[in-house]
C-alpha cells in the first residue's frame, strides 16, 4: 500500500475550503502504487484523487506534470484533469508535501492483459504521443542515462546480494548502452515512461484512460513503446509472449508510423527499458526499510526481460514485420 504520508482530518478540512468541491463524504487511502501517497476523495460534488507527493517526484516538476495533463486533455486524451483551487492554481501543499488533486476516472486495470488488450495500448500510446506535440514544457528524462549510472552506483556492491553476478552485468550493460543510447537520434517527443497495466483503466475490452503521468518526460517516442512491450508483452512467467508483442507494435505503427531507424533500434531501446526498471526496482528492494507499508517489486523480474532483449537481433524476434 502506497500511503506515506497521514492526513489528519483538520489538514483536509482546511486543504478542502480552498477548493469548490463540497464537502468531504469519504476519505480513503488507496492500497496501490508506490510512488506517492494516494487518497480517493468523495465529496458532495463529485470524486477525485488526493495525491501528495512523495520521494523521486521533484516539486520543481509538478507545473511540468499537472500541465501536461490539461494540455493532453484539451487534445481528447482521456486522462486526469487537475481540480483547480478557488485561487486558480492547482499545486498546493498538504502535510509538508507538494500537493494535488486530480479528477476521478472511471475503468479498471486489466492484472492478464491478451493481445486485444494491447493493440488498445498501442493506439492509446501513439494517440498520447500526438496529443503532446505543441506542449510547452520540457523535462529531460530524469531516468535515461545518466540516471540510470547514478542508480548504479547507489546499488554498487550491494546488488549481489539478490543475485549473484548482477552487479557486474549491470556494469556491462551499462558500457554496452551509454555509447549506444548516445548515438541514437529518434523521434522524440512527451512520453508517458511508465504506462504499465496498472496504468491504464479499461472499461470491458475498451481502453478507457490513462494514469499516473509521474514520469513523463521528453525523450524518444519508440522508447516510450520499448516500455509498454516489457510491462504488457511478457507472460506472469517471464516469457515474452510474440501474440501480444505484434499486437502492441502494429497497432503503434497504425497510428504513428516508425521509422526505419526506430525499428532498427527497438532491442536496443527495449534493453534500456530493462535496465531502467531493474535498477529502480533495485534500489527500492535494498533500500526500502523493512515493514514499510508499500509492496516492493521483484529486479529480477526485470533482469530476465533484459536476457530476451540482448538476444535480440531485430523486431521479428519480437513477433512482428512491419508491412
Ligand atoms: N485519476 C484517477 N482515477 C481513478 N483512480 C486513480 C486515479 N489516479 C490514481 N488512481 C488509483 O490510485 C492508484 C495509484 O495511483 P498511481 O498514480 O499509480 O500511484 P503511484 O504514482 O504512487 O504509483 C491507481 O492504481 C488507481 O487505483
Ligand atoms: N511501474 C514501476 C513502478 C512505478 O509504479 P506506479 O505505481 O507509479 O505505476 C515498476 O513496475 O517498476
Amino acid at each position: 500500500m502506497a500511503v506515506y504520508t497521514e492526513v489528519p482530518d483538520e489538514d483536509l478540512a482546511a486543504f478542502l475550503a480552498a477548493y469548490d468541491v463540497g464537502e468531504a463524504v469519504s476519505f480513503k487511502g488507496i492500497a496501490e502504487g508506490v510512488e506517492n501517497s494516494n487518497y480517493l476523495l468523495v465529496t458532495t460534488k463529485g470524486r477525485f484523487i488526493l495525491t501528495l507527493y512523495e520521494k523521486r517526484v521533484e516539486r520543481d516538476d509538478l507545473p511540468f506534470f499537472l500541465g501536461l495533463l490539461e494540455h493532453l486533455s484539451a487534445r481528447g486524451l482521456i486522462c486526469p484533469q487537475p481540480v483547480k483551487a478557488r485561487d486558480g492554481g492547482v499545486l498546493t501543499e498538504l502535510c509538508g508535501r507538494p500537493a494535488a488533486m486530480v479528477t476521478f476516472l472511471d475503468g479498471v486495470w486489466v492484472r492478464r492483459p491478451t493481445a486485444e488488450h494491447c493493440a488498445e495500448l498501442g493506439h492509446a500510446l501513439a494517440a498520447l504521443h500526438e496529443a503532446g506535440r505543441g506542449f510547452p514544457l520540457l523535462r529531460p528524462n530524469a531516468l535515461s542515462v545518466d540516471g540510470w549510472l547514478a542508480l548504479a552506483a547507489t546499488a554498487r556492491g550491494r546488488s549481489d546480494a539478490v543475485t549473484p553476478g548482477l552487479d557486474a552485468l549491470i556494469a556491462d550493460e551499462l558500457d554496452h548502452l551509454t555509447p549506444a543510447f548516445a548515438a541514437l537520434d529518434l523521434p522524440s517527443g512527451v512520453i508517458h515512461a511508465d504506462l504499465f497495466p496498472n496504468n491504464v483503466f479499461f472499461l470491458g475490452d475498451r481502453l478507457s484512460g490513462l494514469i499516473d503521468f509521474y514520469f513523463a518526460c521528453n525523450d524518444a517516442y519508440a522508447y516510450d513503446l520499448a516500455i509498454c512491450l516489457n510491462a504488457w508483452c511478457f507472460d506472469p512467467d517471464g516469457v515474452y509472449d510474440p501474440a501480444k508483442g505484434a499486437a502492441l507494435l502494429a497497432a503503434y505503427h497504425a497510428a504513428r508510423p516508425l521509422s526505419e531507424a526506430e525499428i532498427a533500434a527497438f532491442s536496443t531501446l527495449a534493453r534500456g527499458a530493462a535496465i531502467r526498471f531493474l535498477l529502480t526496482r533495485l534500489v527500492d528492494w535494498l533500500d526500502t526499510p523493512p515493514g514499510a507499508l508499500v509492496q516492493k517489486l521483484d529486479p529480477l523480474e526485470y533482469l530476465a526481460k533484459l536476457r530476451f532483449h540482448q538476444r535480440a537481433t531485430g523486431v521479428a524476434d519480437y513477433g512482428w514485420r512491419p508491412a
